[in-house]
């Protein structure tokens, strides 16, 4: 894991308020989760308020709906809202194909519907989570059903995984769908994460990966030289 700088607040303010710029007016917009995509939809509530009228938002968690909706962002859900224009949202990694791994903050089932719901999906990140590998900082989290943990475990360990029941607060981390997480550590990075994906998908009682593969059309990153808006390689 990357040691925190306070640089990086600011970095994460500024592609949130340029993540915003990209929300137009009678948008439906998708609000991620994390503390930068805290950044866009305080940004993006700023708007509103200034006069920026979006159709209606989806949200990826009850922490990005509590926020959004307290900065006057009118938050519906999919049954209202099955097609978004816009999602945006951060990630843990991000490599040069903008190849994600996301769930750090648990949130990746409904950040993975999300962003799939929608026509356009832009990554917001400060330069440390850019990697030329995915896996060497960040586990890919996978969501269990509960019932299947440690069949799950076991085939995973078969992946080469190192696996790790994720906790929170010396508790087991329970998702908002009442699965768990198992973080599966990857030491020498993913050579093939389309081909790993496959193999997690596989295996009966996996609901969802971090792995989020040929998602992202466009990521905005900042750091010490400015925003930068960069396409897939
Ligand atoms: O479950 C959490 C999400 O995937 C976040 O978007 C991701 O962990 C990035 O979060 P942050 O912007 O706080 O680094």
């Amino acid at each position: 894991m990357t040691q925190h700088d306070p640089q990086q607040d600011i970095w994460k303010q500024q592609v949130g308020e340029a993540a915003a710029k990209l929300v137009e007016d009678n948008m439906i917009v998708g609000l991620g989760t994390g503390s930068t995509a805290n950044q866009f939809i305080l940004a993006l509530g700023r708007r509103v308020q200034q006069g920026l009228r979006i159709a209606g938002a989806v949200s990826s968690s009850q922490a990005s709906h509590d926020l959004a909706t307290s900065m006057g962002i009118p938050v519906a859900d999919l049954d209202t809202y099955p097609e978004l224009d816009i999602y945006i949202d951060g990630a843990d990694e991000i490599d040069p194909q903008l190849q994600l791994i996301k769930g750090a903050g648990g949130a990746l089932l409904r950040e993975k519907i999300v962003a799939s719901s929608a026509r356009r999906f832009v990554v917001i990140a400060d330069t440390s989570k850019l990697v030329q590998r995915l896996g060497l900082l960040f586990p890919v989290p996978v969501e269990v059903v509960p019932f299947a943990i440690t069949p799950v475990r076991k085939r995973l360990e078969a992946l080469g995984a190192v696996v790790t029941t994720r906790q929170r607060a010396g508790q087991t981390f329970i998702t908002e769908n009442q699965n768990l997480i198992l973080d599966c550590a990857f030491p020498d990075g993913i050579a093939d994460p389309v081909t790993l994906n496959a193999h997690l998908h596989a295996i009966v009682g996996v609901v969802e990966t971090g792995l989020f593969l040929q998602m992202a059309k466009q990521a905005v990153i900042g750091g010490a030289d400015g925003v930068h808006i960069i396409q897939p390689a």
